[in-house]
């Protein structure tokens, strides 16, 4: 399973929780990932954490001020980028633009999507990943895999039904190891979580715990 930890822009200390994300990713098979704000991504990176932008615009180098280049996050040491998250919505030309961008600067994607319908648009354009998040749930510690089972299910069947090259992942709510089960066990490749580990505590013990069943 794969385990992406979104840190959006919570008040957490960036380093702290990548240097947890690199620690318990060694003591698990699951692959364990964190997302810092652009700004945080190469003192994140210089952790050894497996690091992913949350966003990337469908631009190249040139005019564009205040926008995210694909090359620079991959310069900064990001993998990978989330794209169109529920926060950070892209109308469907960008996405497109955007997961070509960060195919140019040789990052893995992850489009995100709020049900199957959108997922089924998001595989078309061939991203390595999909990730339904119902919004509704996002930061309620209500896990989707709990509350919506069949978003999931019918998220991997449409992903399937496009393209089974593209991986699918579930978010909103996931905490617990139980929850990431429950995610595998309906057909998802992994999780997107944030809050579960961003406003933990502890982020060691919550990464623990999320990959103890696994
Ligand atoms: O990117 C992460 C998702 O929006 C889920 O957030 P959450 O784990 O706080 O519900």
């Amino acid at each position: 399973m794969f385990v992406l930890v979104n840190l959006k822009t919570y008040p957490c200390d960036p380093v702290a929780v990548a240097e947890a994300v690199r620690d318990v990713n060694e003591t698990t098979d699951a692959r364990l990932a964190v997302a810092p704000q652009a700004a945080h991504l190469e003192r994140v990176a210089e952790t050894g954490a497996e690091t992913w932008a949350q966003h990337v615009d469908p631009i190249e180098h040139g005019s564009n001020t205040g926008h995210t280049l694909a090359e620079s996050v991959a310069d900064a040491g990001a993998v990978g980028t989330l794209i169109n998250h529920s926060e950070q919505r892209l109308k469907l030309a960008d996405i497109d633009g955007s997961v070509r961008a960060a195919e140019r600067a040789g990052l893995e994607t992850v489009v995100c999507a709020n049900n199957p319908a959108q997922i089924g648009a998001a595989a078309a354009l061939e991203p390595d990943a999909v990730a339904v998040e119902p919004p509704e749930l996002i930061g309620t510690g209500t896990p989707v895999s709990q509350a919506d089972p069949d978003i999931v299910e019918d998220a991997v069947d449409a992903a399937e039904s496009v393209d089974d090259d593209v991986a699918v992942l579930c978010g909103a709510g996931i905490s617990t190891g139980d929850d990431v089960v429950a995610a595998g066990d309906l057909g998802s490749e992994g999780v997107l979580l944030a809050s579960g580990v961003a406003k933990a505590d502890d982020p060691t013990a919550a990464l623990e715990d999320l990959v103890a069943p696994l």
